[in-house]
């Protein structure tokens, strides 16, 4: 099923820092090699939802928020962010089924059709093994839970989901070609995994399926942020 799909994986480029300026450089140091650029957490608490559109410019905009509240604030939040015109943005699936049920509604009523921003559920996050997720309370292995939480946030209304590389041919043998997968996680041949623990390289996520991957820190902590962003561009297209 999923090998017959034609595709084509594209690069996500995470420009996390609080600094304008150096998100700005990010941004157009990557422009040629990256599909769209993220803005999360810190640089939007850093610096307001303002300059998240400002240093998007033009570019699609994942906007990697990650929100997981009761429905009915996360509904609310997400007309907040609406002015932002944001390409893609992140929820929490284990927030639960009317949390992405909302957060569904909140996207259909608070951006015009043909606007509307991809709806992304997180499963689980790419910086967890299963001792960390076990932890948490959670008893099923990684794979496991990750494909109950993607299985649940689709039929709730979410249009993707995030995930790792470890799991997107498990999650297309459970769900098929229909949600887009975006994953972080990765890591070209050589690069620290850092916080990460759940890594791949890029050309091993796109044979194993991913649409889009996500890459901060291999490209922005290079040396030549625009020379690895296309390395890694060239590395998909290979
Ligand atoms: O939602 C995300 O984008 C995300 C989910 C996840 O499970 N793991 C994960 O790393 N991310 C994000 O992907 C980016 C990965 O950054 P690097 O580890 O520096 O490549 C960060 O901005 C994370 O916030």
């Amino acid at each position: 099923m999923s090998a017959a799909r034609p595709r084509s994986t594209r690069l996500i480029v995470a420009l996390d820092t609080k600094d304008p300026a150096q998100a700005v450089a990010w941004r157009e140091a990557t422009a040629a090699s990256a599909g769209a650029v993220k803005l999360g957490l810190e640089f939007t608490y850093a610096q307001g939802l303002d300059a998240v559109r400002d240093v998007a410019g033009t570019r699609p905009l994942f906007l990697d928020l990650k929100l997981h509240d009761i429905p009915n604030t996360v509904a609310s939040a997400i007309g907040s962010l609406a002015r932002l015109r944001p390409a893609m943005l992140t929820i929490h699936a284990a927030g639960g089924r009317a949390m992405i049920a909302a957060a569904r509604r909140a996207i259909d009523e608070s951006f015009p059709s043909g606007e509307r921003p991809l709806l992304l559920a997180v499963t689980v996050l790419t910086s967890l093994d299963a001792t960390a997720l076990h932890e948490t309370g959670v008893e099923s292995d990684v794979a496991d839970q990750v494909v109950r939480l993607g299985r649940l946030a689709m039929s709730a209304g979410a249009d993707g989901l995030v995930c790792s590389s470890h799991e997107i041919r498990l999650l297309r043998d459970a769900l098929g070609d229909d949600p887009v997968l975006v994953v972080p996680g990765i890591r070209p041949a050589g690069s620290a995994a850092g916080d990460q623990k759940r890594i791949m390289t890029p050309a091993q996520a796109r044979d194993a399926g991913a649409d889009w991957i996500v890459v901060g820190r291999p490209i922005t902590r290079a040396a030549d942020p625009a020379a690895q962003a296309a390395a890694i561009a060239a590395e998909l297209s290979a």
